[in-house]
């Protein structure tokens, strides 16, 4: 599928500790993506996910540790970071609520867009230039994620799914190689989460590496190459998905009684087709065809659920 000949490795991260106080949220971690690859992280609530993710994008200074990107190691600054070639999103939307979708994207183009204060101020031929082709670009990247019809649209007013698709618009725009998805599915129905899932391999298949944060296993091990657990603040495991799902301490640790087993496709199958129909049905018609349905449901929804707090 991807038509990369070498695996070269985009990020790497050694020795990554970021203690607060007495508290090591992130306890040494190593974690390598290659180009071509999307990589899962997971780990229950408060094991240091979003840490590790604020460690790699410069929001936090790691206590321990370093982080390259395609061989550099990077300055912990978020704008230097962004400018060498990450971008992400982040468990709590982040849009300018009164900007238009297309402004929003044009907003993440500003660290690859070169014409200065001067040149902006006067409009100029060149401003004007750099101007028309991020408009340009930034209308490819609606085009590209579904919303162009809504490029005029105020963000606020656009539904949850869509908001969430726009904070990816926005973050591809910067023209990242590697692309960091913190919780990208929380919040959405079934239908989202599935587009949302053929949208991630649609990126990846453009080039751009991706790692993502998610609780909603599915969904992860759909997509991953690789998978990293992370447990209390240290990497517990890492592999394919097949071997996450399959590992004993995993199961212990994270996924837990629920998922003991790990279910068949075609019983997640079942599942979401339980939710879909769940979410259509009136509240209170056909209690009892629904009872079963409903129970499998909440099962899988354990784990989905907890991403919503944050
Ligand atoms: N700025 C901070 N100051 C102090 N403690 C923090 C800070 N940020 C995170 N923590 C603590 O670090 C630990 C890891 O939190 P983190 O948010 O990284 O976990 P997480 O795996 O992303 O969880 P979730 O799945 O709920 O988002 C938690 O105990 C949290 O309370």
């Amino acid at each position: 599928m991807t038509t990369a000949t070498t695996t070269a490795t985009v990020l790497e991260a050694s020795g990554v500790t970021m203690r607060f106080g007495g508290l090591t949220a992130v306890r040494s971690v190593d974690l390598t993506v290659n180009t071509g690859e999307i990589v899962g992280l997971i780990g229950p609530n408060g094991a240091g996910k979003t840490t590790f993710f604020n460690c790699l994008t410069g929001l936090y200074v790691p206590t321990e540790g370093k982080v390259s990107y395609k061989g550099t190691v990077l300055p912990p600054k978020p704008h230097l970071v962004t400018k060498a070639g990450i971008a992400r999103t982040f468990q709590n939307i982040r849009l300018f609520a009164n900007m238009t979708v297309l402004e929003n994207v044009l907003v993440g183009r500003h660290t690859r867009t070169k014409e200065g204060l001067w040149s902006a101020l006067l409009r100029g031929p060149g401003f004007r230039k750099a101007e028309a082709t991020s408009r340009e670009r930034a209308m490819e990247l609606l085009e590209f994620i579904g919303l162009a019809h809504k490029a005029d649209h105020l963000s606020r007013n656009l539904p949850y799914g869509e908001q969430r698709k726009l904070e990816i618009a926005r973050a591809l725009a910067s023209e990242p190689g590697l692309l960091l998805l913190d919780e990208p599915t929380a919040g959405m129905n079934p239908q989202e989460t599935r587009a949302t899932e053929e949208l991630v391999f649609a990126i990846r298949d453009k080039g751009i590496a991706v790692l993502v944060i998610e609780h909603d296993m599915r969904f992860i091990f759909n997509l991953c190459d690789r998978v990293a657990v992370l447990v209390q603040g240290e990497k517990l495991i890492e592999g394919t998905s097949d071997v996450v799902q399959g590992d004993d301490r995993v199961i212990a640790a994270y996924l837990g009684e629920p998922f003991e087993g790990a279910p068949e496709d075609t019983a997640l199958d079942a599942v979401e087709a339980a939710e879909a129909q769940a979410a259509d049905a009136d509240a209170d018609a056909d209690t009892d065809t629904a009872e079963a349905p409903a129970a499998e449901a909440q099962t899988a929804d354990a784990h989905t659920a907890e991403g919503d707090t944050k």
